[in-house]
């Protein structure tokens, strides 16, 4: 419990007691990561991004009595040319992230104003910092960020007047996706109806400000109603080395509080499908390859378990996943056609699994990439050299050689060559979705890589498995208790895609697909523009 002594400013009638914090999600870092990186940044400013005309110097800025000097000795206040003015930001409390964030704008060169609701007691701030009442701090600065969560705004109704066409800049999270009814922002432009609300840096965490936003990301989201004011707050972002990306007006602030607090969205879905699938295909081949034999000769082939099921686990739930990142294309495609129009939204499984088809993808090309390792073991598995050595010497007793089958060769050869092609064309198709790589090429490019390629990576891994399995495919004595090989399973879904999108660009149905993705609507009454040259159908 700590008590305000501030009697005389209005701040203090806000403040009755410190509850125990449950912010302890965004709370991460201790002080002594703050001073760490002061002594860091001091010898070599690592990923600052300060004009070049700051230098370190050796003591506070501010004479101010309530000037803090607790970032230990060698902690680095840094100053411009004293002939030039500072910006001065006034930043309302003085928690982990207010501390963070003034330090690293001292650094960067702004003269920093804490307002706090104890200025004397307030301890370890960056040195050169000075540390006022909210009041006093609110009237040094028009741009003010407030490093207090919600839930202690309501004090500053009472500063009202103070904030009155001054910039507020909402940096506070929530701990629960959508937990109040309104955006946090939304809620302190109704608390302070004069002052210019501006959402901003709730992406980026203490820890990444303090150490020096390398490794971490330098995105921040901005949203505000009054565009000077936003522009304002992305040229401090843009001064502290972070990347400001504006969202719209305050509307927005909703989903930016929302996005710190998503787990993977993306990944998520993917995941999930991975994870059924090879769970489905392991127990699947286990009851063929391990429980089968024993239960038919008393045979253990629980050895199996460790390479051979799982390469055909991998590969299987690679060729499927796959598919899977085509199928909803195909889905979309037909759904659009039947509907005869464009602008009627998806149903939401369907728009979710479209957007999170690079995620799927990847996720794909991982199990490929262990199937294409699991491939090259091969050869030294003892299994492999055992039965190897045994065909040798029993042809050797029997003085008799099985004769060279060129079919065989060519169904062996051309798997093996059609796999590696289309394990090459997969990673082509990772490596495009780099960021780095994907901001290089241009729309078509990137759509002719990820749809045309893409294709042609599930038509050339259906053709590797279909060749695989060869003349077996159809034998009876493929099945087990009527069950087929896994890799039969493994086809369906792609050569099911791979039909429909082969039915689907048929020219009579690629044209009218072409026609609905440029507007075109069957039921719309028809104008006379769009009279010429639609189809009719
Ligand atoms: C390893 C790997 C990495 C991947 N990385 C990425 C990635 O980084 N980014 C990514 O997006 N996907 C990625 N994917 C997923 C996949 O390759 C792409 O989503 C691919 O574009 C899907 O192809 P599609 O033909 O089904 O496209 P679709 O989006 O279904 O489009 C088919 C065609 O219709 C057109 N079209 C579709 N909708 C409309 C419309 N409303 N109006 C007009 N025209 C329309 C398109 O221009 C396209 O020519 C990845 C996949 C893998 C395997
Ligand atoms: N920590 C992080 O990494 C991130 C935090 N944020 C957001 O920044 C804001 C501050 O977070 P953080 O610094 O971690 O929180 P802390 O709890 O560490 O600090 C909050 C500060 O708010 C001030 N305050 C004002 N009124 C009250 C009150 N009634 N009771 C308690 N404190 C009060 C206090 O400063 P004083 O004593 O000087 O008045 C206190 O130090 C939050 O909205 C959070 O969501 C956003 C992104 C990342
Ligand atoms: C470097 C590239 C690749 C090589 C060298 C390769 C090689 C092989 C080999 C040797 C087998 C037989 C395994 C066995 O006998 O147990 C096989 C099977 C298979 N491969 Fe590949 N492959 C490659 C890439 C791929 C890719 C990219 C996919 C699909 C995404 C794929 C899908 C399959 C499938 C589904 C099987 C059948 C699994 C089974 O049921 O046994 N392969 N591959
Ligand atoms: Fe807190």
């Amino acid at each position: 419990m700590k008590k305000t002594s501030s009697g005389a400013d209005k701040q203090a009638t806000c403040v009755e007691k410190e509850e125990s914090c449950e912010h302890a999600v965004e709370h991460g870092e201790s002080l002594e990561a703050v001073q760490s990186s002061g002594r860091q940044a001091g010898s070599a400013l690592p990923g600052s991004q300060c004009p070049p005309q700051l230098r370190l110097t050796d003591g506070p800025l501010g004479a101010s009595p309530a000037v803090m000097e607790t970032m230990g000795a060698d902690a680095l206040p840094l100053t411009v040319n004293s002939s030039e003015k500072r910006d001065v930001v006034c930043i309302f409390g003085t928690g982990d992230f207010g501390k963070s964030l003034g330090f690293k704008m001292l650094q960067c060169g702004y003269a920093v104003v804490f307002g706090s609701r104890n200025p004397q007691v307030s301890s370890l701030l960056p040195r050169g910092a000075e540390v006022l009442s909210y009041s006093e701090g609110a009237s040094k600065s028009d741009i003010i960020i407030l490093a207090v969560h919600r839930e202690h705004y309501n004090c500053l109704a009472e500063l009202a007047d103070h904030l009155n066409g001054k910039i507020l800049v909402d940096v506070s999270n929530n701990r629960k996706i959508n937990q109040y009814p309104e955006s946090n922002a939304e809620y302190l432009a109704q608390l302070v109806p004069g002052a210019h609300v501006v959402k901003a840096f709730n992406t980026i965490s203490a820890w990444a400000l303090q150490s020096g936003t390398l490794d971490a990301s330098r995105q921040v989201f901005v949203c505000g109603d009054e565009s000077k004011a936003k522009q304002r707050v992305m040229d401090i972002a843009r001064t502290l080395g972070l990347t400001p990306l504006d969202q719209g007006s305050l509307v927005a602030a909703k989903e930016i509080e929302n996005y710190p607090l998503k787990l993977f969205p993306m990944w998520r879905l993917p995941f999930y499908m991975a994870s059924v699938l090879c769970v489905f295909f392991f127990v699947y081949c286990a009851i063929r390859e391990v429980i089968y034999p024993y239960v038919n000769g008393k045979t253990d082939t629980t050895f199996r378990l460790a390479v051979s099921i799982p390469n055909r686990v991998f590969p299987v739930t690679a060729l499927t996943l796959l598919a899977l990142v085509y199928l909803p294309g195909v889905l979309a495609a037909i759904l659009q056609l039947y509907r005869g129009t464009k602008y009627r939204r998806f149903p939401n499984w369907l728009d979710h699994w479209m957007l999170c088809r690079k995620q799927l993808g990847l996720v794909a090309l991982g199990f490929a990439f262990l199937h294409a390792v699991y491939t090259l073991v091969i050869p030294i598995r003892y299994y492999v050299r055992w039965r190897l050595r045994n065909a040798t010497i029993t042809q050797a007793l029997a003085n008799k050689d099985s004769p060279f089958s060129t079919s065989a060769a060519w169904l062996s050869d051309s798997y093996l060559a059609l796999g590696i092609l289309g394990f090459f064309l997969f990673l082509l198709l990772g490596i495009t979705s780099l960021p780095s790589v994907s901001n290089m090429v241009n729309w078509r490019e990137f759509r002719f890589v990820q749809s045309k390629l893409g294709y042609l990576t599930l038509v050339l891994c259906t053709a590797h498995t279909l060749v695989y399995g060869g003349k077996r495919f159809l034998s009876p004595g493929i099945l087990r208790w009527s069950l087929p090989s896994a890799y039969i399973l493994a086809l369906i879904i792609p050569c099911t895609v791979l039909v429909m999108k082969f039915i689907l660009i048929l020219p009579c149905i690629d044209k009218t697909l072409t026609h609905i993705r440029q507007g075109w609507e069957r039921n719309s009454q028809p104008s006379k523009s769009a009279l010429n040259g639609k189809p009719d159908i």
